[in-house]
């Protein structure tokens, strides 16, 4: 059994991820593949902030969810922001991975880099969804899983 981790702490190690998890019944209560998106459209990316009714609410997110059996992680971000935006997207790539823990939970999160290539977006889940430029990230307030997501992007911005 894995010691409990302080609840903001985490791990940016790319070098230790799997590339996909195998979660068993015993793991899969506390353990949770998670994918979420930056899409960008010229110098903006899309943020999305979560519902009030909802885990961690009002706070901002990347969009994406949890893996769901059968499905790859790419088909899982396809599919969650077709769910949550009603947009299509390509995966361009992965911006990074990280593994956060918090109480006995554990999340194994997938951050892909992904643009439009279809549909109109809609707020079907979210309180509310802006398009920030990398200028402006730093001023929302997001889920402590992904403070260190957009510390990279703001390192990155050149
Ligand atoms: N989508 C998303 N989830 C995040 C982010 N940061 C973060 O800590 N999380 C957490 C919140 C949840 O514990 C988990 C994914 O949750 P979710 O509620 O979006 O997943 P889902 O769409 O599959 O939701 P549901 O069907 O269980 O309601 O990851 C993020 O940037 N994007």
């Amino acid at each position: 059994m894995m010691a409990e981790k302080p609840y903001n702490e985490k791990l940016n190690d790319s070098k230790n991820m799997p590339e996909a998890v195998e979660i068993t019944d015993s793991k899969a209560a506390f353990m949770k593949e998670v994918t979420a998106a930056i899409i960008r459209d010229g110098d903006k990316i899309l943020i999305c902030q979560r519902a009030a009714d909802d885990e961690c609410a009002m706070l901002w997110e990347f969009p994406g969810g949890k893996r769901e059996n059968g499905e790859t992680l790419e088909e899982c971000i396809i599919r969650e922001i077709r769910e949550e935006l009603e947009l299509d997207i390509r995966v361009l790539g992965i911006f990074t991975k990280s593994i956060y823990h918090f109480n006995n939970n554990e999340i194994y999160f997938t951050l892909y880099n992904a643009e439009i290539i279809g549909g109109e977006l809609q707020r079907n889940v979210h309180n509310a969804v802006e398009w920030v430029t990398v200028e402006e990230i730093g001023e929302y307030d997001f889920m402590p899983a992904d403070i260190g997501f957009v510390e990279k992007i703001l390192k990155e911005r050149n």
